[in-house]
């Protein structure tokens, strides 16, 4: 199958500061990936790049199969819904979705109107109008509704509320099931995502740190509590990501599988143990990583 987008060594630099550094990766087709790091990490740089909103300073970049750069075939294929999009001053909803049908040749006029009245948007009243929450739900509308095979929302979440949030998901997950597509979604909001996502991707400084399946990651760490000297000598041979200690007691972020034979060790230790969830592990990873390289 061909891949929705092929990246090898992608760089970009301002002056001697590197924003993406030698990035490497593929997505593949129908697939949901989390784009994730800290801010500054290079997540919007890589975005703009694979959008061709920006030139690389090297390395090769194929969004299906084709350079992006003015280059209709590919970006009718491509949609980027970013936190702040500008509108022009005159334009009302129903101006943006009309443009928006003139531009990808899979918009769906029928659901862009019923996700309209789902998120409860008024078709009339000017972009300019609109408060932050409602503007973001017109973003969240045009990338849905375009149906394009590579869509990819930046943080498309500013002042959106805990409500709208969940109808996004929801209908992302319904539509994405009877019209698969290939999805990037950047976000801080990993807990809120993390079981949307099939593949993740950790941006850190500029390079990729992560790349992985998300129910592999899932099993490949977990924490261990319990008294201080029991979590100490189940971890002696452990790859401990994180530490915390509370008294006389100890919870740590250890990377790697168990076996069944430390399951019972841990049960003999009196030692609890937990799935870390997805966002505890990109907190764990991007913090430490720089002082020390962590291979998962
Ligand atoms: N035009 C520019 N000139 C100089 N530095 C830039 C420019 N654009 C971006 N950068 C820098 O590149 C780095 C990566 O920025 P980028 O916007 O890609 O981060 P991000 O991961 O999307 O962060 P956030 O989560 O905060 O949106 C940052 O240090 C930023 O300051």
């Amino acid at each position: 199958m061909q891949s929705a987008v092929e990246v090898e060594g992608l760089t970009k630099s301002y002056g001697s500061f590197t924003a993406v550094d030698h990035v490497s990766f593929q997505m593949e087709a129908d697939k949901i990936y989390g784009l994730l790091g800290r801010n500054g990490a290079g997540k919007t740089t890589i975005m703009h790049m694979l959008t061709a909103q920006l030139f690389p300073t090297s390395g090769k970049l194929k969004v299906f199969g084709e350079a992006p750069y003015e280059n209709n075939r590919v970006l009718s294929q491509t949609c980027f819904i970013k936190e702040s999009q500008k509108y022009p001053d005159n334009f009302r909803l129903a101006d943006v979705m009309e443009m928006a049908e003139s531009f990808f040749p899979n918009w769906d006029r029928a659901y862009a109107q019923s996700l309209i009245a789902d998120f409860g948007l008024p078709p009339r009243r000017r972009m300019k109008k609109l408060s932050r929450g409602m503007l973001s739900a017109a973003g969240i509308i045009v990338g849905l509704a375009s149906r394009a095979p590579l869509t990819i929302f930046d943080e498309p979440y500013l002042g959106l509320d805990a409500v709208a949030r969940n109808l996004f998901y929801d209908r992302l997950i319904e539509d994405y099931g009877s019209h698969p597509r290939t999805i990037v979604l950047s976000t801080h909001l990993i807990d809120e995502v993390s079981q949307i996502l099939e593949h993740v991707m950790l941006i850190d400084k500029g390079r990729l740190i992560l790349n992985e399946n998300a129910d592999v990651l899932r099993g490949r760490a977990f924490t261990v509590a319990g008294t201080t000297s029991a979590v100490e000598a189940f971890t002696a041979r452990k790859k401990v990501v994180h530490r915390a200690p509370f008294g006389a007691l100890t919870s740590a972020t250890v990377t790697g599988s168990l076996t069944p034979a430390e399951q019972k060790q841990a049960n003999a230790l009196g030692l609890e143990l937990a799935p870390v969830s997805l966002q505890q592990l990109v907190v764990h990873l991007t913090n430490q990583h720089g002082q020390e390289e962590e291979t998962l």
